[in-house]
């Protein structure tokens, strides 16, 4: 029987020892997903909703207790971690309404004694791949959406964070959801994927996490025709233009930036500022980038907690390391603590000035608490640094300049735009990504699309008068 250690990634220390699903396992659950379909889907909306309403009011009697658990398997401070149940519980709220407003219509037909009827079918049972990076809001924004369509669904988490998971689906039993209407799988996404992939019975597969996995999964669900929805990797620029309202412009970065400890596929990774506010804006910034806190995220005034693992950590300070020898200047931050036997990995967040497109640092997606600053004299050329990725996920701009804002969202390739605003993520909103960011959308109507088949009915030999 095969084993998954998880750990505090700011102690190192082991919490919980969990079993991992074996290969007759996993296909046992996805045959049970499979074969709780008809029922989940015939069961009136109406019942759908009440009890996704009921698992939402769990969850909220259930947050300091997720909330710890959230903290202590991914290291995102306390604070963060209630927000992120609150956010998590917006999705369930939002999807248990949608579940009563999945409507057909009707289109006029081409003959007199004809009636065309569309309707919406749920997809099949789904599969939720979920990063460790938000281990709750990643599940309830697939889980929530699906169980409303009428789709059984299979949570199959982060190995770093699979005890959110476990806690969220207890809750949803608890709530009367039935046993294998809604599962989750515990394994090495590497080692069971193919298993999801290869299976007819799953019809949907979406998934939250590094675009270079997305990839595979899109071409190994191509052999079975599934339903894929992707939420991929993210590189987001940010432009503060020479009009914008520099203090409030500093703090949204700041909050954009090191949230989860700059772990966030949104986070802003690439600063792009007009020449002319260049010195005042860095200044101001480090300032309040050399006041956060690092530490221990269950510890209550902690800003910044430990990145999530070895490769990560290697991965951001490599990019410092590579931008520093091409001339970037180290502006704040910059100091390491690790402690390798314990696997515990804490980057102090750092700001670099003179950075350069050459440079890693503004090619990769980054997931830590860096921030490049490079510079513009004109907007199409931040237009230019902004697109220059082949990533689309998120992009944000401050101006206060309409008809600039306006001309900026036009011709940013990103599918969230944040425009004096740093935090634009919202359970009501379609958010996704464009180019190799993903494909479909996770939230708001949008969100529950994926989860549907359109079927229509062309109804002929009416009676006629
Ligand atoms: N676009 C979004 O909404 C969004 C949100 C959060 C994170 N992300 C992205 O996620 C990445 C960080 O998360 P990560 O390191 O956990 O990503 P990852 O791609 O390594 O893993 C994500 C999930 O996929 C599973 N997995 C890995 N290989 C698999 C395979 N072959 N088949 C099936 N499942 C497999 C993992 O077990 C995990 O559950 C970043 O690139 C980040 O930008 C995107
Ligand atoms: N931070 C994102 C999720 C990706 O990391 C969100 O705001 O939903």
């Amino acid at each position: 029987m095969a084993m998954m250690e998880v750990s505090n990634p700011a102690t190192g220390e082991v919490i919980e020892v969990l079993k991992t699903d074996s290969e007759n396992e996993v296909l046992e659950k996805i045959r049970r997903g499979h074969a709780a379909q008809s029922d989940w889907k015939r069961l009136d909306a109406h019942e759908k909703s009440r009890l996704l309403k009921e698992w939402s009011r769990l969850v909220e009697d259930n947050k300091e207790a997720l909330a710890n658990i959230i903290t202590s398997e991914s290291g995102k401070p306390i604070r963060e971690s209630i927000g992120e149940v609150a956010y998590a519980k917006s999705y369930i709220d939002w999807y248990a309404e949608e579940a009563k407003r999945i409507y057909g219509r009707t289109i006029p037909a081409n003959s007199a004694n004809k009636e065309i009827l569309i309707a919406k079918q749920p997809v099949g049972l789904a599969i939720g791949i979920a990063p460790w990076n938000f281990p709750a809001a990643m599940i309830t924004r697939k889980a929530a959406p699906a169980l409303a369509a009428g789709c059984t669904f299979i949570a199959k988490p982060a190995e770093e964070t699979p005890l959110t998971t476990v806690k969220l689906v207890e809750l949803a039993l608890e709530a009367g959801i039935p046993e294998d209407v809604f599962q989750y799988i515990n394994g090495y996404g590497h080692e069971i994927g193919h298993l999801f992939t290869g299976s007819e019975l799953v019809r949907k597969i979406s998934f939250t996490g590094s675009t270079e996995v997305g990839k595979k999964l899109i071409q190994a669900s191509a052999n079975t025709v599934k339903h894929v929805s992707m939420e991929l990797g993210g590189h987001a620029p940010l432009i503060v233009n020479a009009d914008a309202d520099l203090d409030f412009a500093v703090d949204q970065t700041l909050a954009a930036k090191f949230r989860n400890a700059g772990q966030t596929c949104i986070c802003p990774n690439r600063v792009i500022v007009h020449e002319s506010i260049e010195a005042a804006f860095t200044e101001k910034l480090r300032e309040k980038v050399a006041a956060l806190k690092m530490g221990n995220g269950l510890e209550a005034d902690t800003d910044i907690g430990p990145v999530i693992n070895e490769e990560g950590y290697n991965k951001i300070y490599n990019q410092i390391r590579e931008a520093e020898s091409k001339g970037a200047t180290v502006v704040c931050g910059n100091a390491f603590d690790t402690d390798p036997e314990k696997q515990t990995y804490f980057i102090e967040p750092t700001v670099l000035s003179n950075v350069s497109e050459d440079m890693l640092i503004m090619q990769e997606e980054t997931f830590g608490p860096v921030i490049p600053i490079t510079t513009f004299n004109s907007i199409d050329r931040a237009i230019e640094i902004a697109n220059g990725t082949p990533y689309g996920l998120a992009a944000y701009f401050f101006t206060n300049d309409y008809r600039l804002g306006k001309y900026l969202h036009e011709n940013l390739e990103f599918g969230v735009i944040g425009w004096n605003d740093g935090a634009p993520s919202a359970a009501h909103a379609p958010f996704g990504g464009m180019k190799e960011s993903g494909l479909g959308r996770e939230g708001g109507i949008e969100g529950i699309e994926g989860y549907l088949e359109t079927k229509y009915i062309s109804i002929g030999n009416h009676i006629q008068k």
